[in-house]
């Protein structure tokens, strides 16, 4: 059993970080960290923060003040272009594809941010290119499998149904082979049995390709079925963080969260 407090394996370490718009203190000096290759639930009421902090991650949102550390290095010089070559992939709320490309290539897309070859070689099309458009292939055929997609390779993606869309592009965001994935809300939208899946799915990606996950998630029985540690948060502050099953009995996040009639 994961122990919520070991930092031996620090991947992400968040550092009083605060984010201003205008008056309003959306993040307001949230400090946590992350273990690698272990999955963090950051939950909170509507307006807490969480999509603010999540954008910071990805670089789509500048911190007012503090410091995220990404494996030991400040992500502050990082421009948000260059987010998946330092091994952080993300999934968006609503599922952003391209929907005229079928489920092949909207996963080989994802493999393109980390290729080595760059646009330039890409478009003379050397040998290098080819050998690594095989390679690029042969793992997006992996991951197409991995997420229960077999046999929809040469769909496109508008033709399939909004679970598998949302599985297209986890496998188009492990691609990249990331240290860290940020899964914005997987469970939006989909119905008891797709969480089922969705669960077991998250956890595979964990145990069996050893990435860190950061899930912000309205759903509490899924975060709080796959999470090692949860953080919560209200206001902009975090209001407590430990395992889940210390969140689910901690009185603040009882009485501000779990009480408002949650899933
Ligand atoms: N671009 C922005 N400009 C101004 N205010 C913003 C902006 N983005 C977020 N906010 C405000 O910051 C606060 C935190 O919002 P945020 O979207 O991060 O919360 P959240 O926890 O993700 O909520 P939800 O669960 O509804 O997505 C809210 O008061 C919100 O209105």
């Amino acid at each position: 059993m994961p122990n919520a407090s070991d930092t031996s394996m620090t991947i992400l370490d968040v550092r009083e970080l605060v984010v201003r718009f205008g008056g309003i203190l959306a993040v307001d000096s949230i400090s946590f960290t992350a273990g690698a290759g272990r999955i963090l639930g950051l939950i909170g009421p509507n307006g807490a923060g969480k999509t603010t902090l999540f954008n910071c991650l990805s670089r789509l949102c500048q911190p007012s003040s503090g410091d995220i550390l990404f494996r030991g290095r400040s992500l502050s010089t990082v421009p948000r272009h260059r987010i998946a070559r330092e091994g952080i992939g993300r999934t968006f709320q609503n599922v952003s594809l391209f929907d005229h490309l079928d489920v092949q290539d909207n996963v080989l897309v994802g493999g393109h941010v980390a290729g080595q070859a760059g646009f330039l070689a890409h478009t003379l099309r050397i040998r290098r290119v080819a050998r690594e458009e095989a390679e690029l292939r042969d793992r997006a055929r992996e991951l197409i499998a991995f997420m229960g997609l077999s046999g929809t390779e040469g769909r496109r993606v508008t033709d399939l149904p909004f679970p598998l869309r949302k599985r297209v592009e986890l496998a188009r965001a492990l691609m990249s082979r990331p240290h860290l994935l940020l899964l914005d809300e997987p469970a939006a939208g989909l119905n008891h049995e797709e969480v089922d899946v969705l669960k077991d799915q998250i956890r595979a990606i964990r145990d069996r390709l050893g990435t860190a996950i950061l899930l912000v998630e309205h759903h509490m029985n899924l975060v709080m079925s796959v999470s090692d540690k949860v953080v919560a948060m209200n206001f902009g502050r975090k209001i407590a963080e430990g395992l889940p099953s210390e969140i689910a009995r901690d009185p603040e996040v009882v009485r501000t969260y779990l009480g408002a009639g949650s899933s």
